[in-house]
């Protein structure tokens, strides 16, 4: 039966990274999750078994760890950068790297006075409880000229218990929801974003600078917004980081409305006055789209579950 080589990639997955920088006795903890896909000159060990093109998996991962050490990890994004550029430009036969990368993020843990019997004043300079917020994500693709960065984050919750209407939608036989004039808008945010930097001439983004201004603009148009759906807040949102910040091209969301139904207390003689919900986690409406700077290319997947 003839058959021929489709796509193929290969590397690493999931190198979970740990570097401490240590600046005197207070230190400092960037915690990632780094995923190496290598693309190239890769027939004949798909047809023959020959690997003399194939730089083993074990070196990609050796090479993550080297480089934590090596050029330390300022961002993720600029972390996928050295590292996308270095199997490009030392294999001849790699053409293209993905690098995918989740960051954890870490916060010091404060005592109340400093003078706690177990958690001194020194001590707190390297003790750190895990944020238990969102995940940040970064993406990396070089093919030898060409670069695409799209950042992102997921697991963000958000929730405004007021200023959320959603009426005078479609019915048909089916429907029976009820019109409401004042619900709970409550939803996961899942957000990545593409950035216009392309190539090495152009000034590169302060990556750090742009998440955390990316990841307010988000905050508070979500908060900003007197929402008359989802689709409305989803699009208030993107708009507001296309507007505010020129180095971000594009933005995808993929936003589940997390159902809270007002329950029914009659039956206890008690009158739920928009007080008590019923926090339901499925099924949830799914609400995706893409919001572009106008005349830029949609170039972030629709299907981002895996990205
Ligand atoms: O914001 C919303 N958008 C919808 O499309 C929708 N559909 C639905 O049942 N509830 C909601 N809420």
């Amino acid at each position: 039966m003839p058959t021929i080589l489709g796509q193929n990639q290969y590397g690493k997955a999931e190198n979970r990274v740990v570097r401490i920088v240590r600046d005197g006795d207070t230190h400092h903890i960037k915690d990632l999750n780094v995923s190496v896909a290598l693309s190239g000159d890769m027939d004949d060990v798909h047809y023959s078994g020959s690997n003399a093109n194939v730089l083993p998996t074990d070196t990609t991962k050796n090479t993550v760890f080297a480089f934590a050490k090596e050029h330390g990890i300022e961002s993720a994004e600029q972390f996928g950068i050295h590292l996308a550029r270095h199997f490009v430009t030392s294999q001849e036969p790699i053409k293209a790297a993905r690098i995918r990368i989740e960051e954890y993020a870490w916060e010091r843990i404060a005592t109340s006075d400093g003078n706690s019997k177990f958690i001194g004043a020194d001590e707190i300079k390297h003790s750190f409880v895990r944020k238990g917020q969102e995940t940040r994500t970064a993406q990396v693709r070089y093919d030898g000229e060409k670069w695409e960065v799209v950042s992102g984050l997921k697991d963000l919750t958000v929730l405004n218990s007021t200023h959320s209407e959603f009426w005078g939608y479609v019915k048909d036989e089916y429907t029976t929801l009820k019109e409401a004039y004042d619900r709970i808008l409550a939803t996961d945010v899942s957000a990545r974003w593409r950035y216009g930097w392309t190539d090495d001439e152009q000034p590169m983004p302060h990556w750090e600078k742009s998440y955390a201004q990316t990841r307010r603009h988000m905050l508070e148009a979500f908060a900003e917004t007197y929402s008359l759906s989802l689709q409305q807040t989803l699009y208030q949102m993107g708009s507001r980081i296309i507007e505010n910040r020129s180095e971000i091209d594009e933005i995808r969301f993929s936003l589940p409305n997390n159902h809270h139904f007002l329950v029914d207390l009659e039956p206890f003689g008690l009158k739920n006055d928009n007080e008590v919900y019923f926090a339901a986690d499925r099924p949830y409406g799914l609400i995706e789209a893409t919001v572009l700077r106008d005349g830029a290319d949609p170039r972030i997947p629709v299907d981002m579950t895996n990205l």
